[in-house]
């Protein structure tokens, strides 16, 4: 059950369970968490009693047999026997071609339906069929096609590193997880940057060109050198630093920007930092290798081509967008820019008669950075564990649209993530009428110092607890505080030091809910006047041990009746004899009283819904004053 919360959390399968898993590293991982995965689908359904989990059927959700497409590039039409199989698979679209390795892997844990070039209306129409889709640079993964996901989508896997084709906000909005592959192309793009800077340097596509043509240009193709000349490496990250460390090699000297590069990394690699208009004034050759961003937007621009040393010389691996491509064409027309060696555009491919693809102090390739062998069989691998991780439920270290919690965290925290769902569960069926909750504090009881406990995994479920039973919203950790916000909801935490152990990661967790009614009014403390229920995690289990001001002992696992009473004997008897008439099994009973023959607040955990009629008899027991049913 802590793992199915978690799951959701992490922005992952709900509803999608896995069960052919691979044996092999990080996919044996997930193997061994095959119970996990299965408690996943509890949200969407699942049947849960005495610990045994069954999956059932949730509508369309649960059962998926693979949508191919006649047309697709690659197609894998399951046979019966599959089919029958791969029921309860999620299913995988790839959108562009992606290394056999990777494909291999995902079939082992999805329907996989490759189908490339699809245009933007077929992926709309695709898309709601699909629980993941893995992307390249060349898809345009837009807010409408979240919108046509209807929900379904819940991870892009983007098999390289620049995500400025995925519509990051629209993601995040419907909880999607988008995750890269951030590493396995890194060497591959350096590389690509030295063949385009030497290249170009030496003139090589163009006396090739020429030589193929018929001629035979020894003075025309006359190059100039690079050693003792100075690069700047303009973003000093993955690709930038080996980019710096292979220039080196060449005899370079190397200065770098980045206005978040670490020191003491460039200095271990003998690279000067410097601000960018003394990167451009010093340079003799500049390689590019930051993201784009709306800071990086055309960030090379006729003002900044003038600060540049005349006869400079550009390569750009990194984004066409970085740079003002009529600017550059007119540097390059001035003389400013010497050459330029471009391997990505503003827009992909470039229109036909392109002024800058066309220019004769340009040399150009298709986007190719990330296109070797190795780099492609790396990235492949890279995104389909991310992404199969991401469907068996797992938070993953890739994830751009949701913070990493690491997976010690994960596991530390589960029953406490479970115990936060449920309380805010609880804590909202409690309110009546009116205003809605647009207020909830959150009080975390711990001996942990404040920067050994973290706290946004617990704070997502407590969002989903709120939200989730009073509304269709699906809430986890991608979407939490997005969710929130756009319901007005503000969720305050505070910490609440204690002199406890701190091998236990939280004593208490007490959510209120301020400003509201209560439809069982001694669920509002006497202390602060707003809902309040507190909960602690004993044996690994969820209880509930306060609401509003009583003490209480009942364990999380099932739905509870809150019943406030005029304390006197036999009251448990005659509760437990009109549950019981009507078959309604009680799991844990438990009476917190202030002080004996006043008022108390039975606490009921009943395996079973009561009828309404069973509930009005409760109510008409004479010392009963009010009481609730809380659903789990
Ligand atoms: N052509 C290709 O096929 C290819 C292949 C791989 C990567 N790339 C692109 O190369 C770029 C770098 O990839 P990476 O893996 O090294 O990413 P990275 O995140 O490791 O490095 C990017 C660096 O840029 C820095 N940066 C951010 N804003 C900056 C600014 N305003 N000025 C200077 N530096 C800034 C960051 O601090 C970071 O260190 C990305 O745009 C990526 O999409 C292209
Ligand atoms: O950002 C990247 O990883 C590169 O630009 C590679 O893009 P590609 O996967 O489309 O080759």
């Amino acid at each position: 059950m802590e793992t199915a919360a978690m799951a959701a959390a992490a922005g992952s399968a709900v509803g999608v369970a896995a069960k052919a898993m691979p044996k092999a590293g990080a996919a044996a991982r997930r193997d061994c968490q095959l119970a996990s995965r299965v408690s996943i689908v509890r949200d969407a359904g699942l049947v849960s009693k005495a610990g045994v989990r069954t999956r059932v059927s949730v509508g369309a959700r649960s059962v998926r047999v693979a949508a191919v497409n006649s047309s697709s590039a690659a197609v894998a039409t399951p046979s019966v026997t599959e089919s029958e199989k791969a029921v309860s698979k999620p299913t995988v679209l790839v959108a562009e071609k992606l290394g056999a390795a990777g494909i291999e892997l995902l079939e082992k844990v999805a329907i996989v339906d490759c189908s490339y070039n699809l245009s933007n209306e077929d992926l709309c129409a695709k898309i709601s069929q699909c629980d993941a889709l893995i992307v390249r640079s060349g898809t345009k993964v837009t807010k409408e096609v979240f919108e046509a996901s209807k929900g379904r989508l819940k991870v892009v896997g983007r098999a390289g590193v620049g995500i400025d084709n995925v519509d990051l906000q629209a993601a995040t909005e419907v909880g999607c997880l988008v995750v890269n592959a951030p590493t396995a192309n890194t060497v591959a793009a350096a590389e690509h940057g030295i063949s385009l800077l030497t290249a170009m340097a030496r003139n090589v596509a163009q006396a090739s060109a020429s030589m193929k043509a018929g001629k035979w240009q020894r003075n025309k193709w006359v190059g100039v050198s690079l050693v003792e000349k100075t690069l700047a490496v303009m973003g000093f990250g993955k690709v930038g630093s080996e980019v710096a460390r292979r220039a080196k090699g060449l005899g370079m000297h190397v200065i770098a920007h980045d206005p978040y590069a670490s020191a003491e990394r460039a200095k271990a690699l003998g690279v000067e930092l410097v601000s960018f208009d003394e990167a451009l004034t010093r340079a003799d050759f500049i390689s590019l290798h930051m993201p784009l961003t709306p800071t990086t937007d055309k960030i090379f621009n006729d003002e900044s081509f003038g600060k540049c040393k005349k006869g400079v010389r550009i390569i750009n691996v990194a984004r066409g967008g970085v740079i003002d491509e009529p600017a550059l064409v007119r540097a390059l027309d001035a003389g400013i820019v010497a050459q330029a060696a471009l391997d990505v555009f503003t827009v992909e491919p470039p229109k036909e008669g392109d002024a800058l693809v066309n220019h004769e102090n340009v040399i150009v390739t298709p986007h190719l950075g990330a296109s070797t062998m190795e780099a492609q069989e790396g990235v492949a691998v890279e995104i389909a564990e991310a992404v199969a991780g991401a469907l068996a439920g797992e938070l993953s270290a890739t994830a751009v649209n949701a913070p990493m919690v690491p997976a010690e965290v994960i596991t530390e925290l589960a029953p406490y993530v479970t115990l936060a769902e449920r309380l805010g569960r609880l804590a909202v069926q409690l309110v009546s009428g009116g205003a809605g909750v647009k207020q909830v504090k959150v009080v975390y009881r711990s001996a942990r110092a404040d920067d050994d406990l973290d706290t946004r995994l617990l704070r997502a479920m407590i969002t989903k607890g709120l939200i989730e039973p009073v509304s269709s919203a699906f809430i986890n950790l991608v979407n939490a505080d997005y969710v929130a916000k756009q319901r007005g909801l503000k969720i305050s935490e505070e910490r609440q030091p204690t002199d406890g152990a701190i091998e236990v990661p939280l004593e208490t967790i007490t959510v209120t809910i301020a400003n509201v009614e209560s439809k069982f009014a001694s669920a509002i403390s006497e202390q602060n006047g707003a809902i309040t229920l507190e909960g602690k995690v004993k044996d690994g289990v969820p209880y509930l041990s306060r609401v509003g001001s009583f003490s209480v002992d009942v364990s999380l696992e099932d739905s509870i009746i809150l019943c406030r009473q005029v304390d006197q004997p036999g009251m448990i008897g005659k509760v437990g004899s009109i549950l019981g008439q009507e078959n309604v099994n009680i799991s844990f009973m438990s009476v917190g009283r202030k002080s004996p023959r006043q008022h108390a607040v039975m606490a009921i955990g009943v395996d079973e819904e009561p009828s309404k009629a069973t509930l009005q008899k409760l109510g008409e027991i004479p010392a009963v004053e009010e009481f609730v049913f809380l659903k789990l």
